[in-house]
Protein backbone atom coordinates (compact mmCIF):
# COMPACT_ATOMS: atom_id res chain seq x y z
CA UNK A 1 0.00 0.00 0.00
CA UNK A 2 1.15 3.44 -0.74
CA UNK A 3 1.90 5.92 2.29
CA UNK A 4 -0.46 8.79 0.81
CA UNK A 5 -2.43 9.58 3.86
CA UNK A 6 0.54 8.44 6.47
CA UNK A 7 3.40 11.09 5.19
CA UNK A 8 5.53 12.82 8.25
CA UNK A 9 7.76 15.32 6.48
CA UNK A 10 10.55 16.72 8.61
CA UNK A 11 11.63 19.27 6.40
CA UNK A 12 10.70 22.62 4.81
CA UNK A 13 11.45 24.69 1.81
CA UNK A 14 11.17 28.38 4.00
CA UNK A 15 11.63 31.59 2.66
CA UNK A 16 14.08 33.62 3.84
CA UNK A 17 13.25 35.69 7.22
CA UNK A 18 14.04 39.17 5.64
CA UNK A 19 11.12 38.16 2.93
CA UNK A 20 8.44 37.00 5.95
CA UNK A 21 9.12 40.16 7.64
CA UNK A 22 8.04 42.43 4.93
CA UNK A 23 4.56 41.46 5.41
CA UNK A 24 5.16 42.64 9.11
CA UNK A 25 2.87 45.46 9.78
CA UNK A 26 0.39 44.75 6.04
CA UNK A 27 -3.26 44.40 6.35
CA UNK A 28 -4.58 40.96 5.31
CA UNK A 29 -7.77 43.20 3.17
CA UNK A 30 -4.62 44.93 1.37
CA UNK A 31 -2.67 41.82 0.52
CA UNK A 32 -5.54 40.27 -0.48
CA UNK A 33 -6.57 42.94 -2.89
CA UNK A 34 -2.73 42.51 -4.22
CA UNK A 35 -3.57 38.77 -4.75
CA UNK A 36 -6.69 40.06 -7.46
CA UNK A 37 -8.81 39.88 -3.70
CA UNK A 38 -7.60 36.01 -3.72
CA UNK A 39 -5.68 33.91 -0.89
CA UNK A 40 -7.53 34.29 2.15
CA UNK A 41 -9.28 31.38 4.40
CA UNK A 42 -12.69 31.26 4.87
CA UNK A 43 -13.87 33.50 7.62
CA UNK A 44 -15.67 31.18 9.38
CA UNK A 45 -11.90 30.39 11.30
CA UNK A 46 -11.66 33.36 13.42
CA UNK A 47 -9.33 34.91 15.25
CA UNK A 48 -9.44 34.18 19.24
CA UNK A 49 -7.28 37.59 20.25
CA UNK A 50 -6.10 40.51 18.60
CA UNK A 51 -2.62 39.38 18.50
CA UNK A 52 -1.05 39.60 14.83
CA UNK A 53 0.19 36.25 13.25
CA UNK A 54 3.08 35.70 10.85
CA UNK A 55 5.14 33.54 9.86
CA UNK A 56 5.63 30.49 7.38
CA UNK A 57 3.34 27.45 7.52
CA UNK A 58 4.06 23.98 9.28
CA UNK A 59 1.42 21.77 7.24
CA UNK A 60 -1.01 19.49 9.31
CA UNK A 61 -4.12 17.15 7.97
CA UNK A 62 -5.77 15.36 10.46
CA UNK A 63 -8.99 13.06 10.03
CA UNK A 64 -11.97 15.19 11.95
CA UNK A 65 -11.19 14.95 15.70
CA UNK A 66 -8.01 13.59 15.67
CA UNK A 67 -4.65 15.29 16.65
CA UNK A 68 -1.96 13.14 17.02
CA UNK A 69 -0.43 14.73 13.69
CA UNK A 70 -0.95 17.84 15.56
CA UNK A 71 0.73 17.02 18.08
CA UNK A 72 3.86 15.31 15.76
CA UNK A 73 3.69 18.70 13.98
CA UNK A 74 4.67 20.75 17.21
CA UNK A 75 7.30 18.83 17.75
CA UNK A 76 8.88 19.14 14.29
CA UNK A 77 7.82 23.11 13.86
CA UNK A 78 10.51 25.76 14.12
CA UNK A 79 10.79 29.02 15.69
CA UNK A 80 8.93 31.37 13.04
CA UNK A 81 6.53 28.78 12.14
CA UNK A 82 2.63 28.82 11.97
CA UNK A 83 0.93 25.44 12.44
CA UNK A 84 -1.61 25.28 10.02
CA UNK A 85 -4.05 22.42 10.62
CA UNK A 86 -6.88 21.25 8.17
CA UNK A 87 -9.24 19.67 10.69
CA UNK A 88 -11.31 19.04 7.49
CA UNK A 89 -13.37 21.98 9.47
CA UNK A 90 -14.88 19.29 11.99
CA UNK A 91 -16.00 20.63 15.33
CA UNK A 92 -17.22 18.22 17.33
CA UNK A 93 -13.35 17.74 19.46
CA UNK A 94 -11.58 20.58 20.44
CA UNK A 95 -8.02 19.62 18.85
CA UNK A 96 -5.53 21.98 21.17
CA UNK A 97 -5.46 23.60 24.04
CA UNK A 98 -3.46 25.80 26.93
CA UNK A 99 -1.00 22.66 26.61
CA UNK A 100 -0.15 22.73 23.14
CA UNK A 101 -0.45 27.10 23.18
CA UNK A 102 1.99 26.84 25.55
CA UNK A 103 4.66 24.34 24.20
CA UNK A 104 3.82 26.45 21.18
CA UNK A 105 4.40 29.38 22.21
CA UNK A 106 8.23 28.25 24.20
CA UNK A 107 9.56 27.19 21.02
CA UNK A 108 8.99 30.65 18.92
CA UNK A 109 5.91 29.14 16.98
CA UNK A 110 3.90 31.99 16.03
CA UNK A 111 0.44 30.94 15.93
CA UNK A 112 -2.20 27.99 15.31
CA UNK A 113 -4.48 28.36 12.00
CA UNK A 114 -7.18 25.42 12.81
CA UNK A 115 -9.90 24.45 10.65
CA UNK A 116 -11.56 23.11 13.39
CA UNK A 117 -12.84 23.52 17.47
CA UNK A 118 -10.21 24.10 20.06
CA UNK A 119 -10.69 23.64 23.67
CA UNK A 120 -9.17 25.42 26.96
CA UNK A 121 -10.12 28.51 25.03
CA UNK A 122 -9.23 31.19 27.79
CA UNK A 123 -5.46 30.27 27.05
CA UNK A 124 -6.23 31.50 23.62
CA UNK A 125 -8.66 34.43 24.12
CA UNK A 126 -6.49 36.08 27.08
CA UNK A 127 -2.66 35.20 25.13
CA UNK A 128 -1.41 38.20 24.71
CA UNK A 129 1.44 37.09 22.32
CA UNK A 130 0.40 34.13 20.56
CA UNK A 131 -2.51 34.21 17.87
CA UNK A 132 -5.37 31.29 17.62
CA UNK A 133 -7.29 31.26 14.34
CA UNK A 134 -10.13 28.23 15.04
CA UNK A 135 -13.69 27.63 13.90
CA UNK A 136 -15.30 27.13 17.46
CA UNK A 137 -14.95 25.47 20.78
CA UNK A 138 -15.22 22.21 21.91
CA UNK A 139 -14.61 20.98 25.36
CA UNK A 140 -14.81 17.21 24.17
CA UNK A 141 -10.95 16.30 23.46
CA UNK A 142 -9.53 14.74 20.89
CA UNK A 143 -8.61 11.60 20.03
CA UNK A 144 -5.01 10.44 19.92
CA UNK A 145 -3.91 7.25 18.34
CA UNK A 146 -3.12 5.38 15.25
CA UNK A 147 -3.33 8.75 12.88
CA UNK A 148 -4.33 8.44 9.88
CA UNK A 149 -2.88 12.35 9.05
CA UNK A 150 0.19 14.02 7.52
CA UNK A 151 2.42 16.75 8.28
CA UNK A 152 4.14 18.78 5.44
CA UNK A 153 1.76 18.10 2.69
CA UNK A 154 -0.48 20.83 0.47
CA UNK A 155 -3.65 20.86 2.66
CA UNK A 156 -6.67 22.97 2.41
CA UNK A 157 -8.08 25.34 5.43
CA UNK A 158 -11.13 27.27 5.37
CA UNK A 159 -11.07 26.54 1.02
CA UNK A 160 -7.55 27.52 0.17
CA UNK A 161 -4.72 25.25 -0.53
CA UNK A 162 -1.94 26.00 1.30
CA UNK A 163 1.47 24.52 0.71
CA UNK A 164 4.40 23.78 3.46
CA UNK A 165 6.72 27.28 3.63
CA UNK A 166 3.77 29.39 2.49
CA UNK A 167 3.99 33.21 4.13
CA UNK A 168 0.81 32.93 6.59
CA UNK A 169 -0.48 36.60 7.68
CA UNK A 170 -3.41 36.83 10.14
CA UNK A 171 -4.99 39.81 12.00
CA UNK A 172 -8.42 40.87 13.18
CA UNK A 173 -10.09 40.86 9.44
CA UNK A 174 -8.78 36.76 8.74
CA UNK A 175 -5.76 34.91 7.74
CA UNK A 176 -4.15 35.05 4.00
CA UNK A 177 -1.38 32.69 2.60
CA UNK A 178 0.90 33.69 0.41
CA UNK A 179 3.66 31.78 -1.98
CA UNK A 180 6.96 32.84 -1.30
CA UNK A 181 7.72 32.89 -5.34
CA UNK A 182 4.97 35.86 -5.38
CA UNK A 183 6.13 37.04 -2.20
CA UNK A 184 8.36 39.62 -2.62
CA UNK A 185 6.00 41.60 -5.40
CA UNK A 186 3.18 41.41 -3.07
CA UNK A 187 4.51 42.89 -0.49
CA UNK A 188 5.62 45.84 -2.42
CA UNK A 189 2.40 46.55 -4.00
CA UNK A 190 0.39 45.73 -0.86
CA UNK A 191 2.69 48.50 0.55
CA UNK A 192 2.07 50.94 -1.93
CA UNK A 193 -1.77 50.07 -1.61
CA UNK A 194 -1.49 51.21 1.95
CA UNK A 195 -0.36 54.52 1.80
CA UNK A 196 -2.88 55.04 -1.20
CA UNK A 197 -5.39 54.18 1.23
CA UNK A 198 -4.46 55.64 3.88
CA UNK A 199 -4.02 59.21 1.94
CA UNK A 200 -7.86 58.51 0.28
CA UNK A 201 -9.12 57.64 4.00
CA UNK A 202 -7.30 61.13 4.92
CA UNK A 203 -9.28 62.83 2.05
CA UNK A 204 -12.68 60.71 3.47
CA UNK A 205 -12.31 62.20 6.73
CA UNK A 206 -11.36 65.93 5.60
CA UNK A 207 -15.19 65.58 3.86
CA UNK A 208 -13.13 65.63 0.85
CA UNK A 209 -13.88 62.08 -0.57
CA UNK A 210 -14.30 62.12 -4.76
CA UNK A 211 -17.35 60.06 -5.82
CA UNK A 212 -17.14 60.28 -9.20
CA UNK A 213 -15.90 56.63 -10.00
CA UNK A 214 -19.45 55.68 -8.80
CA UNK A 215 -20.91 57.62 -11.35
CA UNK A 216 -18.48 56.19 -14.04
CA UNK A 217 -18.92 52.95 -13.08
CA UNK A 218 -22.35 52.92 -13.40
CA UNK A 219 -22.89 54.53 -16.37
CA UNK A 220 -20.43 52.03 -18.08
CA UNK A 221 -22.62 49.69 -16.55
CA UNK A 222 -25.63 50.80 -18.39
CA UNK A 223 -27.55 52.03 -15.21
CA UNK A 224 -30.00 54.93 -15.09
CA UNK A 225 -31.33 56.79 -12.01
CA UNK A 226 -34.71 56.85 -11.87
CA UNK A 227 -36.07 59.83 -10.09
CA UNK A 228 -39.53 57.86 -8.60
CA UNK A 229 -39.92 55.78 -5.95
CA UNK A 230 -39.83 52.04 -6.67
CA UNK A 231 -43.65 51.69 -6.67
CA UNK A 232 -44.12 54.43 -9.24
CA UNK A 233 -45.46 53.53 -12.23
O1 LIG B 1 -3.74 17.87 25.08
C1 LIG B 1 -4.28 18.00 23.98
O2 LIG B 1 -4.07 17.24 23.03
C2 LIG B 1 -5.25 19.12 23.78
C3 LIG B 1 -5.38 19.96 24.99
O3 LIG B 1 -6.36 19.89 25.71
C4 LIG B 1 -4.29 20.87 25.35
O4 LIG B 1 -3.41 21.13 24.52
O5 LIG B 1 -4.32 21.40 26.47
MG1 LIG C 1 -6.08 20.77 27.72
Amino acid sequence: MSNFGNRVYSKVNRPEKELVEQFSNLEVADISDCMNKMGCIDSSIRPFNDVNLLGTAVTVKVPGGNNLMFHAALSLAKEGDVIVVDGEGYTGRGICGENMIEIARQKGIRGFVVDGAIRDSKAAVNSKDFPVFAKMIQPNGAAKGNGPGEVNVPVSVGGTVIYPGDIIVGDEDGVVAVRPQYAETIAAETKELAEKQAKNLELIKAGKSDRSWVTKALENAGYKILDQTWDEN
